[in-house]
């Protein structure tokens, strides 16, 4: 299984960067994801790593086999990646069964060497019933097994994953995140996974990389970019929340309770600076900061609101209870995360 390093990567169409000094260290068998706006480069990286696209600058290597750059560009088919398209990418004119096999026949393989190993792909995700199934007369779901089981039969080190779940229901695309799941499981290939889909990249990967206009912003587990994003760029793109502005006297980054809630009910202290609130950290309480309610979405378990605090800054939090808009209440903030820019 494969290490992938890419190193500083850059690329261009034309006078425009779409990725730019890009580096990350992928460790052997894990799940990341490239999670970043539509346009930061996502796609354009991934086809790097697949060698559909050259690359410009930098290097990129699995386990220490170099592959692209100082102009070297190994093709696609010499390094044992596989790549699964949002629209699955099936050849309609064969069944389920030769497009899963299609890779095993160029490499030579025939009979019933060719039939089980087909096969045993088809079981992984479930569809060997379909097997004589033309491609068109399959669900968005059944399409995109298809292909993930086309990928088994080639054992790739690296799985690369262009939005692979975008075309199909939400429904649809939770029991899918399992099927990855297993799918990743079973192979112990390195997957990258392209999404702009902040959810379905904490739900399925290891580590994130995120993207801003080609350029890595922060490359962390799904627990830390939540809970201690790098900037303020991150912290909107990730989660809900508030981001407040204080005049900050102390050079924590984590503050606790007493901390935030001196911070927002004082203006002494030098520095402006931006400080992020999750709206799970906001208690309703009878006695704390006054804020007024300005809107209220119902959430199912819970509402969301949104008040004003007396300076005029807004706030998001949860609360299980309708409250009236406009109304007054007092609510204590228990942590939150000063961001560095
Ligand atoms: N072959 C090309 N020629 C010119 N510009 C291109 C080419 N391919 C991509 N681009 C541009 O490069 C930028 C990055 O595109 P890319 O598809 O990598 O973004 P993305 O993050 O994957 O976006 P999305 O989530 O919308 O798919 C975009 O501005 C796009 O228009």
């Amino acid at each position: 299984m494969a290490q992938l390093v890419l190193d500083r990567i850059g690329k261009s169409f034309g006078t425009t960067q779409v990725v730019n000094a890009f580096s990350l260290e992928v460790p052997t068998g894990s799940f990341v994801a490239l999670l970043g706006p539509s346009g930061c480069g996502k796609t354009t990286l991934l086809r790097m790593l697949a060698g559909f696209e050259q690359v410009d600058e930098g290097t990129i290597q699995v386990n220490g086999r170099q592959l692209a750059g100082n102009n070297l560009h190994v093709p696609p088919e010499q390094r044992n990646m596989s790549m699964v398209f949002q629209s699955y990418a099936l050849w309609p004119h064969m069944n389920v069964m030769d497009n899963v096999g299609y890779a095993l026949k160029l490499k030579g393989v025939k009979g019933e060497d060719y039939w089980q190993q087909v096969m045993q792909a088809l079981e992984t995700v479930n569809l060997s019933h379909l097997a004589e199934r033309a491609p068109q007369d399959l669900s968005g779901g059944q399409r995109q097994r298809v292909a993930l089981a086309r990928c088994l039969v080639s054992h790739p080190d690296v799985v690369l994953l262009d939005e692979p779940l975008a075309n199909l229901d939400q429904h649809l695309r939770a029991s899918m995140e399992e099927t990855f799941r297993e799918f990743h499981r079973r192979t112990g290939a390195t997957f990258v996974y392209v999404t702009h889909d902040q959810a379905e990249a904490m739900a399925l990967a290891d580590r994130i990389a995120v993207m801003n206009h080609g350029k890595l912003e922060q490359w962390d587990t799904p627990e830390q970019l939540y809970q201690y994003p790098q900037n303020t760029w991150v912290a909107r793109f990730i989660g809900q929340g508030s981001i407040l502005h204080v005049h900050r006297n102390t050079d924590n980054r984590l503050l606790s309770g007493p901390e935030v809630m001196q911070l927002l009910s004082s203006s002494l202290g030098s520095t402006r600076q931006a400080i992020l609130v999750r709206p799970e950290h906001v208690r309703v309480v009878e006695n704390g900061l006054e804020i007024q309610v300005l809107s209220r979405v119902f959430k199912g378990e819970r509402y969301k609101y949104t008040a004003r605090l007396s300076d005029g800054q807004e706030l998001d939090f949860f609360h299980p209870e309708r409250l009236e808009l406009e109304c007054k209440v007092c609510v204590q903030v228990q942590q939150a995360w000063v961001l560095m820019d």
